[in-house]
């Protein structure tokens, strides 16, 4: 029997500001999948050591470069690993995976989180498995360490999260290099062990209000930031004053922008930050110079602005004059050399979909 099955992922900015590592926003951009499994094409997809054929429509962002083995690929290769903790080997055989991702890679937008959500889906569809989204997000949040993105993919909208303690029995098995998580990329023999399966309820989550006047620009630079090189730019501890001065604008930022009419005064100063965006200006030319010099006084509309992820996109948060704050960020990073292209996005805020084709 043919099976076939659609998944829809939002992009997601996180951190907004002073919620490193605690805040996102899943965005209207969408990673889209279409799986088919028809046993009567197995010589089409035996080829690939796990059955699966994939392919990305031309105009997806990373065309050119994601790769198409389903052990190397982020999206099947967590599929296989979530296949692979439930006993499964490999996919059905025919199975075929269409990607379409105009989620630029590397840049702040939560490509990663995407593929990861959309793996775990798509591995719990295959092997029948009837997860939850609360248990999917454990299989995710062993990909993925930091909760911010995968959880406004995952459950849409503007998401407050954290990770639960755990026991060091399940630090233990948290803590297991990525390696020994995901399949190798190698092609080789499949060794039959079984990855360490994920903690139950490892990720909490709440979701915010939002106050829909409040949009979502990003302007994307032409360059790769990888959230490894710019996690590791990062110091490891912080003066209590700098904790202090997130955890203040934190607790107001979050009903800040649940109220209408939306505040300019008291928005812009609660997306400040000192734990990520003081260190990552060195690898985002401009960055300083962007983050202090717009104003909802010099740009009326801007209610704020911020490094989306771990960057280089710069978000802003606006109700009007977009194309003129987007120009101006534009015109700034390209005195440092670095073009942009700009999206006008809106809170996606139903999270990330399944259904049977
Ligand atoms: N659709 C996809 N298919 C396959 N691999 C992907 C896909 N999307 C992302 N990736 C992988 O994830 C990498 C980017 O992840 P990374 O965490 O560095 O950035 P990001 O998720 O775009 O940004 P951020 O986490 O700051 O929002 C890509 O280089 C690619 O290896
Ligand atoms: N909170 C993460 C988001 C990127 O994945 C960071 O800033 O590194």
């Amino acid at each position: 029997m043919v099976r076939g099955f659609s998944i829809k992922v939002p992009a997601s900015s996180a951190n907004i500001g002073p919620g490193y590592d605690v805040m996102g926003i899943g965005l209207n951009l969408y990673l889209e999948l279409e799986a088919t499994i028809d046993p009567s094409n197995a010589s089409e997809t035996n080829s690939d050591a796990n059955n699966c054929k994939i392919s990305y429509s031309k105009d997806s962002e990373g065309y050119d470069s994601v790769p198409l083995a389903s052990d190397a690929n982020l999206i099947t290769r967590t599929a296989l690993y979530v296949l692979r903790c439930n006993n499964i080997r490999s996919f059905p055989s025919g199975t075929k995976v269409f990607i379409k991702n105009p989620i630029p890679l590397g840049r702040g937008l939560g490509s990663s989180g995407a593929a990861v959500v959309a793996g775990v889906m798509l591995g719990n569809e295959v092997g029948k498995l009837g997860f939850s989204k609360q248990r999917m997000l454990d299989y995710c949040l062993m990909i993925e360490r930091h909760p911010d993105n995968i959880t406004a993919a995952m459950m849409g909208g503007f998401c407050g999260s954290f990770l639960r303690d755990l026991t060091p029995q399940e630090v233990e098995r948290r803590e297991i290099p990525l390696s020994e998580v995901l399949p190798e990329p190698s092609g080789g023999e499949d060794t039959g062990l079984v990855p360490p399966l994920p903690p139950s309820d490892i990720g909490r989550h709440v979701k915010y209000q939002w106050n829909p006047k409040i949009k979502c620009l990003a302007i994307i630079p032409n360059f790769e930031l990888s959230t490894a090189d710019s996690r590791g730019v990062l110091p490891k501890a912080y003066t209590t004053s700098d904790v202090v001065f997130n955890l203040q604008r934190l607790a107001v930022l979050t009903t800040a922008l649940t109220l209408d009419p939306p505040n300019p005064e008291l928005i812009y100063p609660a997306m400040q930050d000192r734990l990520h965006q003081p260190y990552r200006k060195t690898l985002v030319p401009g960055l300083s110079d962007i983050l202090s010099s717009l104003t909802p006084s010099t740009f009326p509309g801007l209610l704020g602005i911020c490094l989306s992820g771990a960057g280089p996109t710069i978000l802003a948060l606006a109700t009007e004059n977009f194309e003129e704050i987007a120009q101006e960020i534009i015109n700034r990073f390209a005195k440092n050399k670095v073009e942009c292209t700009w999206k006008l996005l809106e809170p996606a805020t139903e999270g990330a979909v399944v259904e049977n084709l």
